[in-house]
């Protein structure tokens, strides 16, 4: 991996930055969003076009910083579906001062995020009409059953042949991929950090979830005191709390976290494409709780006079349930979210 010229193409700097990706050269157009660790970037090459380019940095420049960076390259290799984001290329770079950088090329998405589809209709003062917002949650829906339903990876069959050199001949490095986050051996996966601003709109208007980091092994036990709080450690980094389901916010020792948690999270996303604002934000807005308060006790209502169906309401309240166990499956969503689908066609 190569810079040439600067590599921010908002900053100002009247000379193209350009960035090469396996030997591959890459026109850096403009800063896309960014994160707690990471800039995504639109690119563009001559044989390709358009691109997103995400930038890990990992600055500790140890095995243990880089590996929630490479985990990601992982998880996007993992899921085949057209509702996950695929990956086009990576590679890891030694930098300079001895830290490393992960860089990520995705498809770009020119239609932005679901939330900013929600943003242009708060705008307008519009709302997204209900078979909008059912075919929108189908499509998440699949996606998610894809990452809950992840088929055993046979683990000799995951290449890493993307990362460059002086990573790949590390073994200690790929062990550490293969480790779940807290030990599990359950093959199913979730997401934790299911929300409108990491779902992606296609250009064919088919959402697409994104952002793989907080994605690992969905079966968690906290077993002992040290597993809580590594849990809590994580959860600070990779979820986002107007969308946290109960168990995660409020962890437990002896308890276990499941896929269930994205399904909390789903009902959220569904309310916010109804109503603009997650549920347990609008509760704050109106009743002065904290978000933290609504969350854990399951407290938010339905804006009065709404004219979205009961049938989607339903929907989003059986997966506001505060016991993960009285949500639904994914399987059980799609199927509910069809059969509400034909009756809005019909
Ligand atoms: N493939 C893409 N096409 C277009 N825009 C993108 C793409 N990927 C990311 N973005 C933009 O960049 C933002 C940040 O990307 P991403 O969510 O992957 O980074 P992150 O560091 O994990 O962010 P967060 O901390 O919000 O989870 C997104 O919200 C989106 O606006």
């Amino acid at each position: 991996m190569t810079f040439i010229g600067t590599l921010c193409g908002c900053c100002g700097s009247s000379q193209p930055s350009y960035v090469s990706v396996n030997g591959h050269r890459y026109h850096i157009k403009r800063l896309l969003g960014e994160g707690g660790f990471s800039f995504v970037y639109l690119v563009e090459s001559r044989e390709n076009g358009l691109m997103a380019l995400k930038k890990i940095r990992c600055p500790f420049g140890s095995i243990g910083s880089i590996s929630p960076a490479m985990k990601e390259v992982d998880n996007y290799q993992k899921f085949k579906s057209p509702y996950i984001a695929q990956i086009i290329d990576s590679q890891v770079v030694q930098e300079r001062d001895g830290s490393k950088t992960v860089y990520i090329l995705l498809p770009y998405f020119s239609k932005g995020s679901l939330q900013d589809e929600i943003n242009r209709h708060l705008l307008d003062c519009t709302q997204v009409p209900e078979l909008e917002v059912v075919r929108l949650a189908l499509g998440v829906a699949r996606g998610l059953l894809c990452i809950h339903d992840a088929a055993p990876a046979d683990e000799s069959d995951v290449t890493y042949s993307i990362v460059s050199a002086p990573y790949a001949e590390d073994s200690s490095l790929l062990n550490d991929l293969e480790l779940d986050t807290f030990g599990e051996s359950h093959q199913a996966y979730a997401h934790h950090d299911i929300k409108p601003s990491n779902i992606m709109i296609s250009s064919e208007g088919m959402p697409v979830i994104s952002d793989l980091g907080s994605c690992s092994r969905a079966c968690v036990e906290i077993n002992s005191r040290q597993a809580l709080l590594q849990f809590q450690e994580w959860r600070s980094e990779h979820c986002t709390l107007t969308f946290m389901a109960p168990e995660i916010l409020d962890v437990k020792l002896n308890s276990v976290i499941t896929e269930k948690c994205d399904v909390w999270s789903f009902g959220c996303t569904i309310y916010t494409m109804c109503f603009g604002i997650s549920p347990f934000e609008r509760e704050e807005q109106i009743s002065g709780a904290s978000v933290t308060y609504s969350l854990t006790t399951g407290k938010y209502s339905i804006p009065s006079g709404t004219n979205y169906s009961s049938g989607l309401i339903d929907v989003v309240k059986k997966c506001l349930n505060v016991d993960p166990d009285g949500r639904p499956s994914v399987d059980e969503l799609i199927s509910l979210l069809m059969d509400l689908q034909s009756q809005l066609v019909s």
